[in-house]
């Protein structure tokens, strides 16, 4: 499966022929080059902090210019709604049972499966053989196959060959997956589509300079396979080599960042990736994994997180991810997200009197001197890497030299971690306050109060773009503000349980 008849191939060299509507002059493909030259350039450059945004505003620009070259080339757009029976009577003859599941549209998710019986917590609803499957394998066996085994890049990034091959199978007129890309949404809102006015909705959240990062990444890989699609022999007989747009790989790249699974190969031996027909219908909810490919049936199997009665949309749950990592790679924000969290960045200063022994303590503790830590929503927000941390920051010099001789046990590492076993009352408090100084400050650098924020998102007319940004950033500064007040109250405590003492 996967795999093209010499018929199949010969019409995806028509397909690459005759790219319906626009074709570029000499002069443009010329000016074209000149621009993917100028991207690729620019991608070179890492930037730093405060001037990230400036990078993106240039990126966004050199980008823009290249996609107003290629106005009409990209994929003619997709209609969803009349290609859903086509695609249901696709699965069905491939042996998938829709028997329990509608696909319905729903308000704020898009599309997604509705029950069209009670199901209860655990019953199967979806069983989907891998012969529907878009994998990194069916990828090798198609057109793009020479091309994977001549480019490293390709070998060592299953995501990259998973979005050209939609593309390319998108561009194919007979491709055996006609019907389930028909059912594909035109666009995305991951940040992949946002302006720079948009992004700067962002500002203060540590998630903005994530966002740039992405889209210098995926403008890099656009520039580098553009190039290899103009030169290598292994490419001539694409359907995308004529007709690469950067709309286009953007769209393919989204995609396979919303979509995408993990399925064991069919020897069980490796794990691939794959885009899975009908099972990525289901939207997100809080729960826990409950989908699992049986490699003795070949297919990946999912089973109702919780009930469902009839009528009721069918959630399922993508995995632990906070809201800044379900924006960049989902497109969306979940507000009742139970897993949400928020990065912070925490290092101990090259000044600091006490740095050599505090580095050799946090070594011993598998920790680095720089590195990013989590607060996270819920009643506790300090895990146990960011309270050994806080410790290891206040420590005195007499604490760091009596840890650092001798050998730390595992115990010993543990209740460093551990929010009930204080090093001493004055690390305790000075961790604290610490936390709370550091999470008034990150709620600083945002330009508005969550207060704000929330009268914002009762506009109706603020575009999807801005409303996931401010989303975004009004429940990360619920995790900071929650914290402040949880570092604040245990200051406190520390305080209080001295003057009961004293008063003892
Ligand atoms: C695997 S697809 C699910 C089907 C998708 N709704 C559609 O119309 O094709 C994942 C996408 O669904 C949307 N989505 C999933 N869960 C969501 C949720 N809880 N809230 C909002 N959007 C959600 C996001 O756009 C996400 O990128």
């Amino acid at each position: 499966m996967g795999k093209k008849s010499k018929k199949q191939k010969d019409s995806g060299k028509r397909a690459a022929a005759s790219v319906e509507g626009k074709e570029l002059s000499k002069q443009q493909k010329k000016q074209l080059m000149e621009l993917v030259t100028q991207l690729l350039q620019t991608c070179m450059v890492i930037p730093d902090g405060p001037k990230e945004y400036e990078y993106f505003v240039e990126l966004h620009s050199i980008v823009g210019k290249i996609r107003a070259l290629q106005d009409g080339l990209s994929c003619p757009p997709l209609d969803r709604e009349k290609a859903i029976p086509e695609f249901l009577e696709w699965v069905r003859k491939h042996g998938v049972d829709t028997s329990a599941v509608e696909i319905t549209s729903f308000p704020d998710c898009g599309y997604g499966l509705q029950a069209t019986k009670d199901l209860k917590e655990t019953d199967p609803f979806l069983t989907i053989p891998r012969k529907v499957m878009m994998t990194t394998g069916t990828a090798k066996e198609s057109l793009l196959g020479p091309l994977i085994e001549e480019d490293q890049i390709l070998q060592a990034m299953p995501s990259v060959v998973l979005a050209l091959h939609v593309l390319c199978e998108r561009r194919q007129p007979d491709s055996f997956w006609e019907p389930y890309i028909n059912i594909l949404p035109n666009e995305y809102t991951t940040p992949l589509y946002f302006s720079p006015e948009e992004l700067l909705q962002l500002k203060g959240s540590p998630a903005q300079s994530d966002c740039i990062k992405q889209y210098r990444n995926i403008a890099r890989q656009y520039a580098c396979f553009y190039r290899v699609f103009q030169t290598s022999q292994n490419a001539e007989k694409l359907p995308i080599k004529d007709c690469f747009t950067f709309d286009d790989y953007r769209w393919a790249v989204s995609t396979v960042m919303t979509r995408q699974n993990q399925i064991p190969t069919p020897d069980g031996s490796k794990i691939t990736f794959a885009l899975i027909p009908m099972w990525d219908m289901c939207n997100h909810c809080n729960g826990t994994i409950t989908t699992d490919y049986n490699l003795e049936k070949d297919c990946s199997e999912c089973f109702a997180l919780r009930n469902f009665q009839a009528k009721e949309q069918i959630f399922i749950f993508y995995g632990a991810r906070s809201n800044a990592e379900l924006l960049i790679h989902n497109g969306f924000v979940y507000p009742e997200n139970e897993l949400d969290r928020i990065a912070i960045r925490l290092g101990i200063s090259k000044g600091d009197p006490l740095y050599e022994q505090k580095n050799e303590l946090l070594k011993k503790l598998g920790l680095s001197v720089l590195r990013n830590f989590y607060i996270h929503t819920g009643m506790i927000p300090v895990d146990p890497q960011l309270m050994a941390f806080l410790r290891v920051f206040c420590m005195s010099e007499e604490n760091l030299k009596e840890l650092n001789s001798k050998e730390l046990s595992e115990a010993d590492a543990d209740r460093l971690g551990d929010i009930d076993f204080p090093v001493s009352e004055e690390n305790e408090e000075k961790a604290w306050a610490f936390l709370q100084t550091r999470t008034a400050l990150l709620l600083r650098a945002y330009e508005t109060s969550e207060e704000e924020d929330i009268e914002l998102l009762k506009k109706e007319d603020m575009n999807i773009h801005e409303r996931l940004a401010v989303q975004l950033r009004m429940c990360e500064k619920r995790i900071l503000k929650a914290t402040q007040t949880y570092a604040g109250e245990r200051k406190a405590s520390v305080k209080g349980d001295k003057s009961e003492t004293a008063a003892a």
